[in-house]
């Protein structure tokens, strides 16, 4: 660490703590304005910045910072963080502080957790620890909360329209793509690798011909949960930038035919770059302005499959995605609900009889899982739950979370997810 790093990344936090925009965007502008920067310093002064993010309520209470000077406030920060999470001592920094700062450490060095309340040393805002644990009680809300503050694995997906997982796997390890080859197959899913080191994987050529995606292994699980087949017709309700959707188009061997929808031009937009990589040309994207869209009713009781990968708080993806812990409301939640309800009775609607629908989030809230799942069923008795599990099992995956998907990272090493599968009588 230098006194050159430390204001770069003082500038950037302050940039971060305004909560206004994605962590992932002010990042990667930030880095745009900056080009000076090298990799080393980039690397430095991102996982510095996204550490805080993790540990921001714990480290603002330790620090005790006035809020009358933002970029003071952001240094503070960042010793308490070296200090406190990175093991660092005075004497370690002491080159590179300055008078006052030295003072900051002092104080910093001289505070313990001693007196914060649960949610501050669980690090999340209050109102989301309460529901934690209600839903998981205090010990394993407290477990949930402390695997977040990980950085997450990067989990590849073969696309098997272009290659093997073996290939992929042995190519990688035969050119050393990750030093010491900290590179394994994913745990349950069939087509996952998981490498245990950050890379930039997406100038590596195995990426650029489309043999391979970025694809959370709990995301590639939720794939197989829709157990497309050859065919058939599949709906992506929310497709987003299409992570699921070309793993869906993958599992259909690039046969019958897959809609992606999206509010989102922007993202459907992304989506197309990634379809020309992936070779597959069973799939067509359509911007709808809602589930209502009048785009939608000529496929009413079309789709053997409808997925709902619904618009969601994401608290179940902290660990890429720390900033969300602090700017998620519980308002946010209440609003999230009634759209997800929404979407979900009109994914019913695509069904054709005998079909199914798959709704999922990235969420750990019973509010936005459970309960929008046993209000569906309660209002669609035509729809019955399929376990989860068996949906796996038929695809030899053996995993048992019970009748729902529920994946969490402490128990999985994956984001937390969470899946219902509804079949509509035939
Ligand atoms: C969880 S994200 C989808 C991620 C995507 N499936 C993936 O795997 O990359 C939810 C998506 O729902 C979209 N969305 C929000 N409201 C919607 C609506 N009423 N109808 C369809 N999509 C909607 C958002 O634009 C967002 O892209």
């Amino acid at each position: 660490m230098t006194p050159y790093l430390m204001r770069q990344t003082a500038v950037l936090l302050t940039q971060l703590l305004t909560f206004e925009s994605p962590a992932d965007a002010v990042v990667g502008a930030y880095f745009r304005e900056h080009r000076d920067l090298g990799t080393k310093d980039r690397a430095w002064i991102a996982e510095t910045a996204y550490g805080i993010l993790r540990r921001y309520r714990y480290l603002s209470e330790i620090t005790a910072n006035n809020d009358e000077d933002a970029t003071e406030d952001a240094r503070k920060l960042i010793l308490a963080w070296l200090m406190k999470i990175e093991g660092k001592s005075i004497r370690d920094l002491e080159e590179v502080l300055d008078e006052r700062q030295k003072e900051w450490a002092v104080a910093i060095k001289s505070k313990n957790s001693e007196g914060l309340s649960p949610a501050a040393l669980a690090d999340v805002r209050d109102w989301f620890w309460e529901k934690l644990v209600a839903q998981y009680g205090e010990a394993e809300a407290m477990t949930i909360c402390r695997s977040m503050f990980e950085q997450a694995s990067l989990d590849l997906r073969v696309n098997t329209i272009k290659a093997s997982r073996e290939d992929v796997l042995t190519r990688m390890l035969a050119e050393n793509t990750v030093k010491d080859n900290v590179i394994a197959v994913t745990p349950y899913s069939p087509l996952g690798i998981r490498m245990g080191a950050r890379l930039n994987i997406s100038k590596h050529i195995l990426f650029t011909e489309g043999q391979i995606e970025v694809q959370d292994e709990g995301s590639q699980l939720l794939s197989y949960l829709v157990a497309p087949k050859r065919g058939q017709m599949v709906a992506d309700l929310c497709a987003g930038a299409g992570g699921k959707t070309l793993a869906l188009g993958a599992l259909m061997k690039n046969t019958g035919r897959l809609y992606a929808f999206d509010v989102s031009e922007k993202r459907l937009n992304n989506l197309g770059k990634r379809l020309k990589r992936s070779g597959l040309s069973n799939l067509q994207a359509q911007v709808i302005n809602n589930e209502n869209d009048l785009k939608l009713k000529r496929l009413n009781g079309k789709f053997d499959r409808v997925l709902v990968d619904a618009p969601c708080s994401g608290l179940g993806t902290l660990r890429r995605n720390p900033d969300l812990k602090w700017r998620q409301t519980e308002q946010d939640v209440t609003e999230l609900n009634v759209k997800q309800s929404n979407i979900l009775a009109r994914a019913a609607k695509l069904c054709k009889a005998g079909g199914r629908v798959v709704y999922a989030t990235c969420s750990l809230l019973r509010d936005e899982n459970e309960a929008i799942a046993e209000a569906f069923m309660a209002a669609h008795p035509e729809f019955k739950l399929i376990p989860a599990h068996e949906v796996l099992a038929q695809q030899h995956i053996e995993l048992n979370t019970g009748d729902y998907l529920k994946l969490l990272p402490h128990l999985h090493g994956t984001d937390g997810f969470f899946a219902a599968v509804f079949e509509k009588a035939a």
